[in-house]
């Protein structure tokens, strides 16, 4: 089935405090965002890229883009203050039925679950890849907790996150329009009561938000290569 997928990389990497948007940190030689956008470039049913940039890193950017030789990028759009303005600025630009929205901050995604999360959309209007949560979580107030969370039914949410167009750009109409910040697109889909499907993803499927991510970052493209190599050996290819 086939989609396409807004990217925002508008951000500023505060909390990676890296100097720079973090996009554009290397990781085995290769900046992040280019580590992303190379996912959705080998999907054959990704039709198109909109990619959501800060204007004044348009260069950068484009230099990227130039040399990985991405040909899928159908526009660039304009980022905004918060990450929902970026997104809601790149889905102005698409037009499959289905759209996807990926940060560009989380370039583990694999490939086999995207043609899942594109089902799961068309059938139920929204899909979430997300995954249970690992540790206990507390409510706390002024250093103090107020309770413990019934665990059992909380989950982390990712991106991708899959949507019929035509809702997607609804929930964010009227999130614009009752100013409502959410920090996922799912819970925009939420707010107007309607059903957001879930579906597991995987826990290497984290954002890049803080430094020590980088160092899980960097074992998790070590693994994967040495996965790579052990089928090339058994294959012989
Ligand atoms: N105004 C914004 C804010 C965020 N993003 C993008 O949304 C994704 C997830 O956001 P986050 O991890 O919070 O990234 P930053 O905003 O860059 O990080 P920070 O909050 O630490 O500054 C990232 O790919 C980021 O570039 C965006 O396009 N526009
Ligand atoms: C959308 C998201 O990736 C879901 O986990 C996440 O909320 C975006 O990151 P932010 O730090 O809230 O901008």
């Amino acid at each position: 089935m086939n989609y396409e997928v807004v990217i925002p990389a508008a951000g500023q990497g505060k909390r990676m405090n890296a100097g720079k948007n973090k996009q554009f940190i290397e990781l085995e030689g290769k900046p992040v965002i280019a580590h992303t956008l190379s996912v959705f470039e080998a999907d054959p049913s990704c039709t198109g890229i909109i990619l959501v940039i800060n204007e004044a890193e348009r260069d950068e950017f484009m230099d990227m883009i130039e040399r990985y030789s991405f040909s899928k990028i159908k526009k660039m759009a304009g980022g905004g203050a918060e990450r929902q303005e970026s997104v809601y600025n790149g889905l102005k630009h698409a037009s499959e039925p289905i759209v996807f929205i990926h940060d560009g901050a989380r370039p583990f995604i694999e490939y086999p679950i995207l043609q899942e999360l594109a089902a799961a959309a068309e059938r139920e209007g929204a899909a979430t890849l997300a995954v249970p949560v690992k540790d206990t979580i507390k409510r706390v107030e002024q250093g103090e907790v107020l309770e413990t969370v019934e665990r059992s039914s909380l989950w982390a949410v990712q991106t991708p996150q899959a949507f019929r167009l035509s809702e997607i750009l609804h929930a964010h109409e009227d999130a614009e329009l009752h100013h409502y910040q959410g920090t996922d697109d799912a819970s925009l889909i939420e707010r107007l009561d309607k059903k957001v499907q879930v579906i597991t993803g995987s826990y290497a499927n984290l954002k890049l938000t803080t430094p020590e991510d980088l160092l899980i970052a960097d074992a998790i493209l070590k693994q994967r290569k040495g996965e790579k190599l052990h089928d090339t050996n058994r294959t012989g290819i």
